[in-house]
C-alpha cells in the first residue's frame, strides 16, 4: 500500500456492500447532559460525510464513540460489519482500523517526520522498518514533504505538521478515517493545503467521517454533510442540498447564523 488510498478492498466482494460504519440509535450521556440522543448514521466505503454544527452539538463525541474512545449508553456501532461496541471487543484491534486525526496534529515531538509516520505500521501492524519506510517516504512524497523525513516536527508549520498527521493516520491502510476540527488550529492560509490533502484523500477512495467549523471542507469535499444540533442529526444531504436549500428551520437559522454571527 503506497497510494493515498485507505481501506479500499474491503467491502467489494459482496453483492450488498455492508457500510464502513453504521451507527444505529446511539444515545451517549455524560453525567446529566444527554450528549448524543439517538444517531441513525451509515457511512457506506468511499463515502466523505462532513458532520456540521455549533459547538457543543456533539459532533467530536459521536467521532469518538466510532473509534471507542467513548462508550455509547445505548445503540450499537458497526465496522464493516461487527459490532464494535459489543464489550468482548478489542479496542486495540478496532482502533488499528482506524484513522485517526484530532485538531491538534499530536505529533511525537521527540521523533522525526518518518518516524511519526511509520510508528504504528512498525509497532501496531509489525511491518518491517524498511517496509514501512518505502511506504512512508511514499506517502511523504505524495504529500510533497518528503524532504522533511528526517526533520523533527517542531521544524514543520502546523500545515505541514497536520498533514503529516494525516500521513500517519493513513499509513496502516484503514477502512475509516476519523477528521476531528482539523483545521481550527491552523493559520487561514494554512487550511487549504489540508483541504487540498483531504480532497485527494477523497480521490483515491478513503471512507471519511470529518468534523468541522470550515464550511469549504463540507462544501468541497462532502459527499453528504450532516447537520447536528444539541445531539441529534437535524437534517442531512448533499452540499447543494443543505447548503442551497436546507430543508429544516434549524438549519437554515444555523447557516443563517455563520454568515452573520451578530444576526
Ligand atoms: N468528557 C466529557 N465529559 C463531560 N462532558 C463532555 C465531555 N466531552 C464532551 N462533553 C460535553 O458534551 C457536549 C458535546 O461536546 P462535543 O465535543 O461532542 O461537541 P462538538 O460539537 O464537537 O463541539 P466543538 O465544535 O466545540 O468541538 C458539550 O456540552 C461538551 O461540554
Amino acid at each position: 500500500m503506497t497510494g493515498l488510498a485507505a481501506g479500499n478492498s474491503r467491502n467489494t466482494s459482496t453483492s450488498t456492500p455492508v457500510p464502513v460504519l453504521d451507527v444505529q440509535a446511539v444515545h451517549k450521556r455524560f453525567g446529566d447532559q444527554p450528549v448524543l440522543r439517538g444517531i441513525d448514521l451509515t457511512v457506506a466505503a468511499h463515502e466523505v460525510v462532513v458532520l456540521i454544527g455549533a459547538s457543543g452539538s456533539g459532533k467530536s463525541t459521536l467521532l469518538k464513540t466510532a473509534n471507542l474512545l467513548e462508550q455509547v449508553d445505548d445503540g450499537r456501532i458497526l465496522l464493516s460489519g461487527e459490532d464494535i461496541t459489543d464489550p468482548r471487543t478489542k479496542v486495540d484491534a478496532v482502533r488499528a482500523r482506524i484513522g485517526v486525526v484530532f485538531q491538534h496534529y499530536n505529533l511525537f515531538p521527540h521523533m522525526s517526520v518518518i518516524d511519526n509516520v511509520t510508528l504504528a505500521a512498525r509497532k501496531v501492524v509489525g511491518t518491517p522498518r524498511a517496509e514501512a519506510e518505502a511506504t512512508g517516504m511514499s506517502l511523504l512524497t505524495r504529500i510533497g514533504l518528503a524532504d522533511k523525513a528526517q526533520e523533527f516536527p517542531d521544524r514543520l508549520s502546523g500545515g505541514q505538521q497536520q498533514r503529516v498527521a494525516i500521513a500517519r493516520a493513513i499509513a496502516t491502510d484503514p477502512e475509516l478515517l476519523l477528521l476531528d476540527e482539523i483545521t481550527s488550529a491552523l493559520d487561514p492560509q494554512l487550511v487549504g493545503e489540508v483541504l487540498d490533502l483531504v480532497r485527494e484523500l477523497k480521490t483515491a477512495g478513503s471512507t471519511i467521517v470529518m468534523a468541522t467549523h470550515e464550511m469549504s471542507f463540507a462544501r468541497r469535499v462532502a459527499d453528504r454533510v450532516v447537520y447536528l444540533k444539541d445531539g441529534v442529526i437535524v437534517e442531512s444531504g448533499t452540499p447543494e442540498q443543505i447548503f442551497v436549500d436546507p430543508q429544516q428551520p434549524e438549519t437554515r437559522e444555523f447557516l443563517r447564523r455563520l454568515q452573520d454571527p451578530f444576526a
